[in-house]
């Protein structure tokens, strides 16, 4: 029998800690295991906290496209557990964190569900998953519209730079500048 793969788009993001090993290895846990099959990475790019308290540290973001054999809500739990094992803590909405993993569309599902919202309710308006996204797969569209417009129109796309992978534990400053 053959199993049935869908494509997903995940986006992972990071603000605390050692950003780029934990985006590195989380890619590498959300693809270990035969029901998930990794087809390309962005590029990591450094963003601007967008919402949440002020003062956090600028986060690492970066896509992944897969194909996988889970349900978009073993996905999800997979994912959680994925966010767990970098000691993922949620306490405050939109607070830094180690390690965040949202599906952004899985397939063409789609879902009002709180618990699993299909396409992701705010990437539409996000240039910190939308841009990455576009690096990865220029010919991207979302709801209809180009990916890549979408990020060239979003508010926070201002606040996007390359990430030169200069990481160093330590040196991530309270603005997250990297020193
Ligand atoms: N497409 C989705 N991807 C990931 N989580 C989702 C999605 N749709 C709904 N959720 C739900 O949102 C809940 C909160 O997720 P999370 O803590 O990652 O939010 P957040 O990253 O702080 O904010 P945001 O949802 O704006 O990205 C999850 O427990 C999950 O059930
Ligand atoms: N720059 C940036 N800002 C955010 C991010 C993120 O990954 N990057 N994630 C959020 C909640 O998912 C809220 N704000």
């Amino acid at each position: 029998m053959t199993s049935r793969f869908t494509k997903s788009i995940l986006a992972l993001g990071s603000n605390l800690g050692e950003r780029n090993d934990t985006l590195s290895t989380a890619v590498a846990d959300l693809v270990d295991g035969p029901e998930i099959r990794l087809l390309g990475v962005s590029p990591v790019v450094q963003t601007k906290a967008v919402g949440g308290p002020a003062g956090q540290p600028d986060f690492l973001n970066m896509v992944i496209a897969i194909e996988t054999t889970l349900s978009p809500l073993e996905l999800l739990q997979h994912c959680h557990e994925v966010e767990q094992k970098h000691h993922r803590v949620r306490d405050v909405r939109w607070g830094p964190r180690t390690l965040d993993v949202d599906i952004i569309v899985y397939g063409d599902v789609t879902s009002d569900d709180e618990t699993l919202t299909l396409p992701h309710p705010r990437a539409a308006e996000r240039a910190f998953v939308l841009y990455p996204w576009a690096l990865l797969d220029p010919a991207a569209s979302l709801n209809g519209e180009s990916v890549a417009d979408l990020a060239a129109k979003a508010e926070d796309f201002p606040g996007l730079r390359p990430f030169d992978g200069f990481d160093e534990p330590g040196t991530i400053a309270a603005t997250g500048a990297v020193e």
